[in-house]
Parts: C-alpha cells; sequence; structure tokens
C-alpha cells in the first residue's frame, strides 16, 4: 500500500519540507496543500511547496488517502475540526508534532472514526515560515511513529514508508514513551535555551551589545535554539507539561549538586562528571549522528538549507 495523494495542512518549515520533498523524492504522489494564514497560502503557491494550494481544508484533504497536520500542537484540535466530514472513508490521518499524546488525543476528539497514526519527524531548524522549508530536511533524521493500540499494521507499514522514502530512520514507540524521551533531548533543552538567553540579557550592568560582542560558542549556540518559533514552544510546554516537569525536577537536583560541587571546591566530582558527558557527546559521533559536520543532512537532490 502507498499514498496517491497526499494533503499537507500547515505550510510552514515542516508542511513546507514534505511538500518539497514529496515533490522531490515521490514525484509520483500528488500533494495538496493548505495553511490557514492567507499570505502563507500566497507564497506557499509562489514556491511550488505543494502541487496544489488550496483555499480551504476541506477542499485539501477531500481526495487525499494521506493528510498530514504541521500546525502548532495547540492548533491541532481546530485544525483537524475544519476538516472533520470531508475525509477519504479509507484515508490516513498523521501529523509531526513535537508532543504526542495530547495530539493524539487532539485528533482523535476531531475526527471519530478515522484512522489516526501520529508521527515526529525529530528534524527541525529555529526558523518558521513558507520559506524556512527545504526538501532535504528529513535525510538522515528520526521519524517516531507512535501507533495507538489496535492501528492497523498495513497503514502503519505504509506510513514508515512514506517516512523513510523521504530520507528518515523510522523507529516505533508508544506516544507516551516518545513524550517522555523527548522532553529530556528535546524540550529540556530548549527551556533552558530560552532562560539562559533570558537571564543574560537581563544582566544588569551587562549591555545587550557586549552579550552580543562576547557571546563565544556556547552561548551563540544557545542563542539559536532561543530564537525558535515562541508558538510553537509555547504549545510544547503547555501540552507535555507532565514530562517536562519531571526532566525538570531531576535536571534542577542535578544542577544542584554541581552547584555545591563549585562551592566546596570538589575538583574530582567536576571533572568526573565532564569526563562522563564528553563520552556522550563521542557517542553520538560514532552513531553518525554528529549534525555539525559538514555534510549532515544535506542531500544532493537540490534543496536549500538555510
Ligand atoms: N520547527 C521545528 O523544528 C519542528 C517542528 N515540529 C512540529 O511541527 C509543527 C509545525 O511546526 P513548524 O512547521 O515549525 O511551524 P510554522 O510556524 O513554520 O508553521 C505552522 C503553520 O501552521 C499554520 N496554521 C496554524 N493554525 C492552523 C490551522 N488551524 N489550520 C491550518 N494552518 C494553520 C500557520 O499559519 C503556519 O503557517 C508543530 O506541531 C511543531 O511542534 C516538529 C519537528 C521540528
Ligand atoms: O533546531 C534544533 O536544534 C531543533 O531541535 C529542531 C527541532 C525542534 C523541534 C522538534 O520537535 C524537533 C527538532
Amino acid at each position: 500500500m502507498s499514498f496517491e495523494r497526499v494533503a499537507i495542512i500547515g505550510l510552514g518549515l515542516l508542511g513546507g519540507s514534505i511538500g518539497l520533498a514529496v515533490q522531490d523524492y515521490l514525484p509520483g504522489v500528488a500533494t495538496t496543500g493548505y495553511d490557514a494564514d492567507p499570505a502563507t497560502r500566497a507564497r506557499a503557491r509562489e514556491l511550488g511547496l505543494a502541487g496544489t494550494i488550496s483555499d480551504t481544508a476541506a477542499e485539501a484533504v477531500s481526495q487525499s488517502d494521506l493528510v498530514i497536520f504541521c500546525v502548532p500542537v495547540g492548533a491541532m484540535a481546530a485544525a483537524a475540526a475544519e476538516v472533520a466530514g470531508s475525509l477519504r472513508p479509507d484515508a490516513l490521518v498523521s501529523d509531526v508534532g513535537s508532543s504526542k499524546e495530547s495530539v493524539a488525543k487532539a485528533l482523535s476528539d476531531a475526527l471519530p472514526g478515522a484512522a489516526i497514526i501520529p508521527a515526529h519527524p525529530v528534524a527541525g531548524t529555529e526558523h518558521s515560515g513558507p520559506d524556512a522549508g527545504f526538501a532535504s530536511l528529513f535525510r538522515n533524521r528520526w521519524c517516531i511513529i507512535t501507533p495507538p493500540e489496535g492501528a492497523d499494521p498495513a497503514k502503519v507499514k505504509a506510513l514508515s514508508e512514506f517516512w523513510t522514502a523521504l530520507g528518515a530512520n523510522v523507529e516505533l514507540m508508544t506516544a507516551q514513551h516518545h513524550d517522555l524521551v523527548l522532553a529530556v533531548t528535546s524540550h529540556l533543552p530548549h527551556l533552558i535555551a530560552y532562560t539562559i538567553v533570558g537571564t543574560a540579557s537581563d544582566l544588569e550592568g551587562v549591555t545587550q551589545g557586549e552579550v552580543i560582542k562576547y557571546s563565544a560558542g556556547g552561548f551563540r549556540d544557545f542563542t539559536r535554539i532561543a530564537a525558535s518559533d515562541p508558538t510553537m514552544w509555547r504549545d510544547v510546554f503547555l501540552t507535555n507539561k507532565d514530562a517536562v516537569l519531571e526532566m525538570l525536577q531531576r535536571f534542577s537536583e542535578d544542577l544542584t549538586a554541581l552547584q555545591r560541587a563549585i562551592r566546596v571546591g570538589d575538583g574530582d566530582q567536576l571533572f568526573d562528571h565532564f569526563t562522563r558527558t564528553r563520552a556522550i557527546r563521542r557517542s553520538i559521533i560514532e552513531l553518525g549522528q554528529d549534525d555539525a559536520r559538514p555534510d549532515f543532512g544535506r542531500s544532493d537532490h537540490g534543496g536549500t538549507e538555510p
């Protein structure tokens, strides 16, 4: 089973990248796009983010056997409600949201009876909007699929093959496990970046100019992450609240332990901790997932990376 026509609802970074990637890597599959923002629809037409850009969500999905919601996780319920009653009976509904339990519930509440298999391509940048999309975004990245209990194995297979065709490596897990893992690997790092950049810019006696001028490598990396879309990240923290708070609690305890080591001058504890974390970085590089490598995620199939 493979898909004939994909509808993409939300034409920002993720939706635009899917549209471009399908046109490049699955040229036999038709693409239709819709975005709630008329200016984004106009830009999507100029950029050719999908074969057809519809002016209503209902029209975009009506012929499609795969419908992917690419809107902020807090907007999934409203976006899904707009297509209720217009889906093909055999359509598979999916999404790309960064949190999964709440999105699975939002989609199934809005679309009772529909086949829904949520997914999360763990691939992105700090940029958003239709101009941010590029076809090679998903190459060599993970796509986590979270099939609900009782999901049709043929549909899970078809969705896995779709993401594999776009260049992703697919992994299956429960939505609950996804939310716990991503809380520590993605959500908490973003919260820390938002905090540290705010702290630095609030410092009395340190000017904004100095923060920019002396931003050495580490801080500069944090400013990139802290430039990520405010709507998207507000929604991630509100929808993955329990897992983020649990990880934040553990993080605070570990930070307090390091704070104490500095205060009492326990150099061995600091050294041992930093040695352990350095080994984790090295194992990421050995796994070939070091996105600092110049060729990481690039493809020779076109697509422009920002
Ligand atoms: N930005 C990133 O790096 C990644 C984002 N994600 C997830 O992908 C989703 C989309 O994120 P981005 O593409 O970065 O956001 P974006 O801000 O670039 O695009 C979202 C688009 O959705 C549209 N939209 C909002 N409500 C809508 C509605 N009810 N109906 C139709 N369109 C609507 C907006 O007008 C906007 O164009 C989010 O759920 C996010 O958590 C997943 C992986 C990476
Ligand atoms: O730009 C970065 O460093 C990211 O971490 C991108 C990203 C953002 C959100 C996701 O759900 C997945 C990936």
